[in-house]
């Protein structure tokens, strides 16, 4: 193809490949409302995912299409079904739900094992942390025995996706990560 062409693809993604990235997490979590914040820079009002949401978002010369998925107890078993060519996986907490972790702690691990996840970076986001109470990502990072995982790398982030703290810093490390070892 003439330079031109390649040129223009450039303009749009680095490598004018698109990077497949899924966002999962309980449900309330915050994943749709993070989602359209990469999106609009923004908060939407958003209701309980029945399905899926999908999105395309340049950050940083790459391009990514987000796929933002339900949290609820009977769409979890259907994760997996989005996990075939994901590069990065973003893990999103609600950090007030404390009695959820050992629930979502198992979801990660499970998630962590699948033949499809083997290369994918893991991002966690600490999210909700302008609530009272909210755990900070250092506690939630021990609970989850984080440093415990070898074979993928991951990042633990605290943010609130209302004001969007937070959101850019976690891309930034992926964007890092992903164009490090690429
Ligand atoms: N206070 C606060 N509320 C938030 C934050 N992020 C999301 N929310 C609220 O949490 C509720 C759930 O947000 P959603 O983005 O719909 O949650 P979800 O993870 O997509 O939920 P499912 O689609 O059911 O899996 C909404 O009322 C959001 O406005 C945050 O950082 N702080
Ligand atoms: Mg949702």
């Amino acid at each position: 193809m003439g330079s031109w062409f390649s040129n223009l693809f450039n303009l749009w993604g680095r490598d004018g490949k698109e990077h497949k990235l899924i966002i999962v997490g309980l449900d309330n979590a915050g994943k749709t409302t993070i989602l359209y914040q990469y999106l609009l820079n923004d908060v939407v009002v958003t209701s309980p995912t029945i399905g899926s949401n999908v999105e395309e978002i340049q950050f940083k010369n790459l391009k990514f299409l987000m796929w933002d998925v339900g949290g609820q107890e009977s769409l979890r078993s259907s994760w997996s079904t989005y996990y075939n060519a994901v590069e990065a996986v973003l893990l999103v907490i609600d950090s007030t739900d404390r009695e959820r972790l050992t629930l979502i702690k198992e979801e990660l691990y499970t998630m962590l094992a699948h033949d499809d996840l083997k290369s994918a970076r893991l991002l966690v986001l600490a999210n909700k942390q302008d609530l009272k109470g909210a755990m900070s990502a250092a506690e939630i990072s021990k609970q989850f025995n984080l440093t415990s995982i070898k074979d993928h790398s991951w990042h633990i982030q605290a943010c609130c996706a209302l004001t969007g703290e937070g959101l850019y810093e976690g891309m930034e490390w992926l964007t890092d990560e992903m164009t490090r070892k690429h």
